[in-house]
Formats: C-alpha cells, sequence, structure tokens
C-alpha cells in the first residue's frame, strides 16, 4: 500500500529481512537467487516476485520491526499522507526518509492485494480505490500511512479522500511535483526509456495523463529541496496539523 524504500542495496536488504512477513527476502530478491532468508524462513515474496510484471518493482523498506513498534508507542495520531507524483518525481524515495525518521508505512501493494491490475484508467482506479479502503483502515486503527502512488486522475484522489471523510481519518494530499523533464532525465528504474521507444505502453507522463493536484495540503518540489528538505518539511507541516506531537 505504501510504498517506501526503492533502494535495493545489501545491507537495506538484510535489515529488510526484519519488517514485515512479507518482505522477509527482500535479499533475495535483490540477488535474485536465495530462496530462503538468512534466519532459514521461507522467503514469502519469491513467487510473488517471479510471477509479476517486470515493469513493476519490488521496493525495499528501510525500519525494523522494532522500530515500527517502538514508534507505534509513542505520541502521534493517524493520518494518511497520499503522496502522488509522476514516476521518478521522489514519492518512494522521500517515502522511505520518512520512514527512517519514525513514520510508518507499508509497500508494494501491486505485488499482493493488486497483483493483476495493470495499467489501464479502470485498473489504476481500482488499484487506488483499494489503496485507499487500506490506508484509511490503518490510519484509523492510529498509524501514519504513507501512500506513494502515482495516482495520476483527480477523481481517484478525490475517491481516496472520500473514504478518509466518511472514516473521519485525516488525510493530506502531498505533491511530489518536479516537471517531466526532470523524472525522466532520473528515471531510476529505466521504465522513461522503455516508454519512449514503445516497449511500455500507457506510461504516465509520456502516453498516459497525470492530473496535477488543484490544491495539494503539501507540495514538494524534489528537484529543489534535498531529501532531508522534503522530510523536514512533511513533518513540520504534520506538527503544524496536531498529527505528530511536538
Ligand atoms: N504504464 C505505466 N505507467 C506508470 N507506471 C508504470 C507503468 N508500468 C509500470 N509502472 C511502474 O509502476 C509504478 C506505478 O504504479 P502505481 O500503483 O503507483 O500506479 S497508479 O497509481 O495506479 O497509476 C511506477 O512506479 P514509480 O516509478 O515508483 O512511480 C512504475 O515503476
Ligand atoms: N531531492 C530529491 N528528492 C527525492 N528524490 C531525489 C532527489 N534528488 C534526486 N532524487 C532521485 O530521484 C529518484 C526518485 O525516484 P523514486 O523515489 O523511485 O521516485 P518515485 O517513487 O516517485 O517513482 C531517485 O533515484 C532519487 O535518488
Amino acid at each position: 500500500m505504501f510504498k517506501t524504500v526503492a533502494t535495493k542495496s545489501g545491507s537495506v536488504a538484510a535489515r529488510a529481512e526484519n519488517i514485515l512477513g512479507r518482505r522477509v527476502g527482500a535479499m533475495s530478491m535483490s540477488t535474485g537467487v536465495k530462496d530462503e532468508t538468512q534466519s532459514g524462513h521461507k522467503d514469502v515474496t519469491t513467487n510473488i516476485k517471479s510471477s509479476h510484471n517486470e515493469n513493476v518493482i519490488w521496493s525495499d523498506a528501510l525500519l525494523t520491526r522494532e522500530e515500527r513498534q517502538n514508534y507505534l508507542k509513542s505520541k502521534h495520531v493517524g493520518a494518511t499522507l497520499w503522496v502522488t507524483g509522476l514516476s521518478g518525481s521522489g514519492k518512494s524515495t522521500v517515502g522511505a526518509a520518512l520512514e527512517h525518521k519514525l513514520l510508518e508505512a507499508g509497500d508494494n501493494i501491486r505485488f499482493g492485494l493488486n497483483a493483476g491490475l495493470g495499467f489501464s484508467a479502470e485498473d489504476r482506479e481500482e488499484n487506488l480505490r483499494r489503496i485507499g479502503e487500506v490506508a484509511a483502515l490503518f490510519a484509523d486503527s492510529g498509524v501514519i500511512a504513507i501512500t506513494s502512488f502515482i495516482s495520476p486522475y483527480k477523481r481517484s484522489r478525490e475517491k481516496a479522500r472520500e473514504i478518509h471523510e466518511r472514516m473521519g481519518v485525516p488525510f493530506f494530499e502531498v505533491f511530489a511535483d518536479v516537471p517531466l523533464e526532470v523524472a525522466e532525465s532520473r528515471d531510476p528504474k529505466g521504465l522513461y526509456k522503455k516508454a519512449r521507444a514503445g516497449e511500455i505502453k500507457n506510461f504516465t507522463g509520456i502516453d498516459d495523463p497525470y492530473e496535477a493536484p488543484d490544491a495539494p495540503e503539501l507540495v514538494l518540489p524534489t528537484h529543489q529541496l534535498s531529501v532531508e528538505e522534503s522530510c523536514e518539511k512533511t513533518i513540520a507541516f504534520l506538527k503544524e496539523k496536531g498529527i505528530i506531537k511536538a
């Protein structure tokens, strides 16, 4: 549901083994050969990943389960930060850094709950509808949920907001706002290149639309802010809104 870390370095992957049951085996993903973790547990994600659309790339996370649990004991109220933006706009990078600064997150919904959904307008809407429902449940339980999905259509984002409003759960739209040229020049997964070559169809920003938010609660121009600055801005915002108790 809530994408966080894009890196797949060995050390991060090793830490990621301890995070959530469904993420155990991040190291095997990065090597592509191991199907057991160092602790001997079956890598529960191997099958999920191997049967997957090659253009949907797994993201590891940084927090251990213990770190998550410690954070849940600290003082904050539940809310959803709905981060939207082009592929390569920095949603995952900033989400990961925020998580590391003690926010709660989840990940990789397209590998599990939403496996089988593609990138047609209908599938994207269904993807985001489910994510909205799940994020609201997490937030309702007291967690700060960070969702990092392109969520290209205003209508889908409004639906997610409505789900939260229906449940009385705070919802904040966060716009990772970079020009397409910046996102494309970063191209961390090489997908823009494939899209330009016609190897991926309906790629957001290339041959599928991205409808920028009209009035997001928070804007992160990640080509002008460092990752650290984006985190600081977000945390200051959450404090101002009373989500994180100062
Ligand atoms: N056709 C197409 N368009 C856009 N993106 C594509 C596509 N195919 C694969 N990918 C990869 O999938 C990630 C987007 O998934 P999302 O669930 O965030 O998309 S959406 O919100 O349902 O539109 C997106 O991840 P991010 O790069 O992290 O944004 C891409 O890596
Ligand atoms: N200030 C910044 N904030 C966020 N990402 C940045 C920044 N500067 C460079 N980047 C790079 O841009 C890329 C963003 O990719 P990613 O976080 O996966 O985006 P998204 O999740 O939106 O697709 C990463 O390679 C990241 O290292």
